[in-house]
């Protein structure tokens, strides 16, 4: 077997060593996942988060965690750790990662991912990941389905990579990829519903209601409870994606977290020329106050983000009107 890498033609000098790094770690990462044991969806305990933790969760993040040893890493915080960990004291980089998002889905060979944001290191890891969103300087995330994809931003657009299995590289397939404007699709788990606030039950109603509804078209649905794999619909052919807040206890800010997985998610996104928000505004405007923390998250075509949005601006009564009174979004 050849040594994993990634085309680095188009990854700017000083992020040549982290993406080999990342290459490496993804490339393994997905050779465990091949293998298929059983035993990776075993529980075998609870995150800071509060989520339970599968053993493949934890073998993720050491596997990144070792792959990224000589990276230029100042501090590495991972999703399935309490606090960041200090890994090169001249490292110029601070990574958050999430290392395997989805992991619901280990046991039904149904996608998963590792989703990744990186700042600018300072001296303490507070001040790392404490910070301005937009701050970030590359994120992206690494698809584990049928085709391996790694896709990164540095800011200049988004690149998609796919893993050959014959070399185990990942060779660049898409220098800049633009997520399409127009598909009439949604994702969303509705078995929460009754949960959900007024503006996302009205958006739902409307797209359910069809072609007899103010859209006056039909739309149709996915859900993965994979976030990077619905992301990586939504680049590939549009759409739109909800995890709102819902009045589940432990839901007030949604499911999601800010650092680890909203922030890279929406830097992708926007750079494919898509849109994020948590619902009203862009999430990359926001800031990242603790490093578990949590925000809803809405993303995918702009005009669809724009549009849930605008009902978020509507008054309560308007939004809680039957579906053909708001005329204001018909088409
Ligand atoms: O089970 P739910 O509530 O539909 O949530 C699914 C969401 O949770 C996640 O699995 C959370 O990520 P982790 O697997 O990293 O905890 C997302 O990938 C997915 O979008
Ligand atoms: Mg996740
Ligand atoms: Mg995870």
């Amino acid at each position: 077997m050849t040594t994993p890498s990634i085309d680095t033609t188009h990854v700017p000098p000083r992020f040549r060593p982290l993406m080999l790094a990342l290459a490496r770690g993804a490339a393994a990462l997905a050779g465990v996942i091949r293998r298929g044991d059983t035993s990776l969806s075993a529980p075998v305990g609870t995150n800071s988060g509060g989520d339970g933790q599968k053993r493949l969760d934890i073998q993720a993040d050491a596997l990144f965690r070792d792959a990224l040893r000589d990276a230029g890493l100042r501090w590495y915080a991972s999703e399935e750790q309490d606090a960041p960990i200090a890994m090169q004291p001249g490292g110029a980089f601070a990574l958050a990662i999430d290392p395997l998002d989805g992991s619901s889905n280990i046991d039904t060979n149904v996608s998963v991912g590792t989703i990744f944001a990186v700042y600018p290191a300072a001296d303490r890891s507070d001040a790392s990941f404490l910070r301005p969103a937009r701050d970030l300087i590359a994120g992206g995330y690494v698809i584990y389905g049928p085709r391996c994809c790694l896709v990164v931003s540095f800011g200049e657009g988004t690149q998609i990579y796919t893993l050959n299995p014959d070399t185990d590289g990942f060779d660049l397939t898409d220098p800049r990829v633009t997520l399409p404007d127009c598909f009439f699709e949604f994702a969303i788990n509705a078995s929460n519903y009754r949960h959900w606030p007024r503006p996302i039950r009205a958006y739902i109603d409307d797209c359910l209601a069809g072609i007899d509804g103010p859209r006056e078209r039909n739309f149709n649905m996915r859900w993965i409870a994979s976030l990077v794999a619905e992301a990586h619909r939504i680049l590939m052919r549009g759409g739109i994606f909800l995890y709102p807040a819902d009045a589940r206890k432990g839901y007030e800010r949604g499911r999601l977290r800010m650092l680890y997985e909203c922030a890279p998610i929406a830097f992708v996104i926007e750079q494919a020329g898509g849109r994020a928000t948590d619902g009203a505004l862009p999430i990359l405007d926001g800031a990242i106050t603790d490093l578990h923390g949590r925000t809803p998250l809405v993303f995918g075509s702009a005009e669809k983000v724009d549009r849930v949005a605008a009902y978020h601006d509507l008054p309560p009564a308007e939004v809680s009107a039957l579906f053909g009174h708001r005329g204001l979004f018909r088409a």
